[in-house]
């Protein structure tokens, strides 16, 4: 009996596979790490060929946990968005690296093209700004860059990551879903199709470009895992968090602290105005019906505590960072903007470059450390003012993401947002909202909120601070933050 369904999670650092039972119970997991590639400062390239073998191997040990591809009812994928792959259509191979979302090389043509004025084009269109971050921008490089790319002719196919899973997977279906395509800065938000004056901005033919279809749906079967299985959900990683947050109303907001931090306000099915350089997104789309929402991006959260492990070898692990926290009593002065590959929401700064400053011969590796860990609630905190100010003040915040294991830095955000923060038990929330959409697309459930049944238990954390002790952290935070927009400016 197909009592299971199979997500691929295709993440920054890992691509991993799990399964689901319908009633949200993980019935399985395993994941392999993705090499990063930084060739030049500012750049960040994933192995295309890669991302697709590790794919294929966590998918072929989960059927086989599960015994055999019966027990399975359907393939739900959800991903890193933004980042591009390049590939030859007819053998099937990556033609470049692929450049993912945290490279900054396409920050000059952002400039070129903010300086001849197409920046309020973009945003009235797409919801998005011109930044590097965006995959638009970043195929405009390569296309400019990489002549391998205009050889391959019309054999050039482009896509986002879950483009190229359902490829490789279908053996040539060519489609990416609507909250992946809002990411790419091409997509005209209240269409939801490709707009042909921002594809040519870029230098693109539609014809190079996927077709976008719903995130929950049929899309096309796989025969690589030992049977035939259909794939049915496709869905960015952050959205698809999202969903498995419940967060299925108006209001209701998320954050994922992952490589990065991505905070999502639900905004219904109109899409959202930033005055504020938020980013207006597509949280879903079902049956053609789009819902939105309103995003602040993060660029640099677990990354940070990677950089402090791998680069610094301040620490030995991710999880010593919470004892260290605790170790001390306050950040004894020591702030940390980690600006490491820019600043994004609300400064938005692609030169904008990290700092740790109010050092003196008192403050320790714990100060240091801990630092680090505040600033992921004082960068949330910076967008839970433009949130507010946008009209979508946050009432309480449901968290994931592999940092939200650290108790400490849970009840850091709740203390200083002043808000409850609620973190579900069962933290793979990416996955489970891609298993949600593939459960609706298969036909276990006729629509999210009915998916929304396997979502389990949360914790709670709430506000412990006092108020004085908040001002002087986040003061402290603001002169650290406005000091690194200088220099950048400068
Ligand atoms: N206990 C912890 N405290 C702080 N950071 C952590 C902890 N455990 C994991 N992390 C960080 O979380 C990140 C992994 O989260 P994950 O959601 O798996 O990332 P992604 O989906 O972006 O690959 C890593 O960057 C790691 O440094
Ligand atoms: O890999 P994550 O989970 O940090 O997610 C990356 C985002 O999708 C980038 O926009």
């Amino acid at each position: 009996m197909s009592e299971m369904l199979l997500v691929l999670d295709e993440g920054t650092t890992s691509t991993r596979a799990m399964l689901f039972d319908r009633s949200g119970a993980c019935r399985g997991s395993h994941a392999e790490m993705l090499t990063q590639h930084y060739p030049q400062p500012g750049w960040v390239e994933h192995d295309a060929a890669e991302i697709w073998d590790k794919t294929l191997q966590c998918a072929r040990r989960m059927v086989d946990h599960a015994g055999g591809v019966d027990r399975i009812a359907a393939i739900g994928i959800s991903n890193q968005r933004e980042t591009v792959v390049f590939w030859d259509r007819e053998t099937g191979e990556p033609l470049a690296p692929a450049i993912v979302w945290q490279d900054r090389r396409a920050a000059p043509l952002c400039r070129s093209l903010r300086t001849a004025g197409e920046e309020g084009a973009v945003q009235a269109r797409t919801g998005l700004l011109l930044d590097p971050y965006f995959s638009g921008p970043k195929i405009a490089w390569a296309m400019q860059e990489w002549p391998q790319l205009a050889e391959a002719g019309e054999r050039l196919a482009i896509g986002t990551v879950e483009s190229w899973l359902v490829w490789k997977l279908t053996g040539g279906l060519h489609v990416t879903d609507a909250t992946n395509a809002s990411r790419t800065a091409m997509m005209a938000l209240g269409s939801g199709s490709w707009d042909d004056g921002l594809l040519s901005m870029f230098g693109v033919d539609r014809s190079m470009m996927p077709e976008i279809v719903d995130s929950a749906g049929q899309f096309g079967t796989t025969d690589v895992l030992g049977g035939t299985l259909p794939i049915c959900s496709i869905v960015g990683d952050q959205q698809a968090a999202a969903i498995g947050q419940s967060c299925l109303d108006k209001g209701d907001s998320k954050a994922t602290y992952g490589t990065g931090a991505f905070v999502l306000t639900n905004s219904g099915t109109t899409p959202p105005r930033s005055r504020n350089r938020l980013l207006s997104t597509v949280a879903w789309q079902l049956g053609g019906k789009r819902s939105y929402a309103l995003e602040g991006s993060i660029f640099v959260a677990g990354s940070l505590v990677k950089w402090l492990r791998d680069s610094v070898g301040m620490i030995e692990s991710a999880e010593e960072t919470e004892a260290l926290a605790r170790s001390v009593d306050d950040n004894g002065g020591v702030y940390c903007v980690p600006a490491l590959s820019g600043i994004g929401a609300p400064w938005w700064e692609p030169e904008a470059r990290g700092a740790i400053s109010g050092l003196s011969f008192s403050a320790t590796r714990a100060h240091i450390v801990r630092a680090a860990l505040e600033s992921i609630a004082h960068q949330t905190h910076d967008l839970m003012g433009v949130f507010a100010a946008d009209g979508a003040a946050w009432s309480g915040l449901r968290i994931d993401g592999g940092m939200v294991a650290n108790d400490w830095m849970a009840q850091d955000l709740s203390d200083l947002l002043d808000l409850p923060v609620e973190r579900p038990r069962f933290a793979e929330t990416t996955a489970l909202g891609a298993a949600m959409l593939a459960g609706v697309g298969c036909g276990w459930f006729d629509d999210l909120y009915q998916a929304s049944a396997m979502r389990g238990g949360v914790d709670m954390f709430e506000p412990q601070m006092v108020k004085s002790q908040r001002r002087k952290r986040l003061d402290g935070w603001q002169h650290a933050v406005q000091s690194v927009l200088g220099a950048a400016h400068d």
